[in-house]
């Protein structure tokens, strides 16, 4: 029998056909991140970039919670401040410094907070049950937003939305999210993965190439001049008209079939 490492035990990682689930697993203390949890975290970002039978991701939490951000109990024993000489400036576990070169989901039921609503901001869809709350609360407690909200979130929504929310440490609940603009979906309490994963197929189903290089063009053209942008985006977008699945595509729909795309 072979023994289950903490990494297997704190993150559960279930492939789905073209969509690779990622589950934050501690529940009993609202899957709050761990050692082990981050480093089998950033082994699926990996698996999900290097493996082209991949094309999408989901990442949710297990027990009715996403995620409680660090562990605030262990800190007591082991703190941020007392790690000397640590480059914070990425941290590929919350996909800080990273971003995955395939679509990530956000399935978000119970508590997102701290932690959690950083990692929230480096998926591209979100969706969260009802009853969901989010919150940047790292302040509350002395603490700093090391997983990037304190320059992601307000290139996210409104300036003052996101002042309000780094700097107050308040929760929100999903409606107020979604109005705000930081999640894109709200659904029954329970339902978010079956929608996450809903979402996911229709994405998986598309050219893989595609889909990659417009979220290539997303990402690179963010900080550009207009006219810079659509240099790199023709550049980025000619290449997907090169490839085959570019041919399959229009092929499959004169012939009234699904296209079968080959990633190439
Ligand atoms: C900077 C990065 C992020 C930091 C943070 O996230 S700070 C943590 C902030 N978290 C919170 O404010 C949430 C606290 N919890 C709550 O508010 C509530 O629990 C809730 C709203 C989430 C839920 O409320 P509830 O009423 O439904 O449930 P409860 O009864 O409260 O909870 C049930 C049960 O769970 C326990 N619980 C809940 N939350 C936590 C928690 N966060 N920690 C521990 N336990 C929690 C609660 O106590 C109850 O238990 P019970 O026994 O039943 O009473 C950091 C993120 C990652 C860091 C890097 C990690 C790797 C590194 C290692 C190093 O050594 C240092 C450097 C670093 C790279 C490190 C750097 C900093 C991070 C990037």
């Amino acid at each position: 029998m072979p023994t289950v490492t903490p990494e297997d035990q704190h993150c559960l990682v279930e492939r789905r056909g073209h969509v690779l689930v990622v589950t934050m697993n501690r529940p009993e203390v609202k899957n709050a991140l761990s050692g082990p949890m981050l480093a089998r975290m950033a082994q699926a970002w990996d698996e999900v970039d290097a493996d082209p039978q991949l094309r999408a991701a989901v990442l949710t939490g297990a027990g009715g919670s996403f995620c409680a951000g660090a562990d605030l109990k262990a800190m007591t024993a082991a703190h941020p401040g007392d790690s000397v000489g640590l480059d914070l400036s990425r941290i590929e576990s919350l996909l800080k410094g990273r971003r995955l070169s395939k679509p990530l989901i956000a399935a978000v039921e119970g508590a997102a907070i701290a932690g959690g609503t950083e990692i929230l901001q480096a998926t591209d869809i979100r969706v969260a049950g009802e009853g969901a709350r989010f919150g940047v609360s790292e302040p509350r407690w002395g603490l700093f937003p090391m997983g990037g909200s304190a320059v992601r979130l307000v290139r996210q929504i409104p300036y003052t939305v996101a002042a309000d929310l780094l700097l107050t440490g308040r929760h929100i609940r999903a409606a107020e999210a979604k109005q705000i603009g930081l999640i894109g979906h709200v659904v029954p309490d329970g339902t978010a993965l079956e929608l996450a994963l809903e979402l996911a197929g229709l994405i998986a189903a598309n050219g893989p190439i595609a889909v990659q290089a417009i979220l290539r063009t997303i990402r690179e053209t963010e900080a550009l001049p207009e006219n810079d942008a659509f240099t790199l985006e023709a550049k980025i977008g000619m290449a997907v008209f090169g490839s085959e699945d570019a041919r399959e595509g229009p092929r499959a729909f004169a012939e009234k079939r699904t296209p079968q795309f080959k990633g190439r």
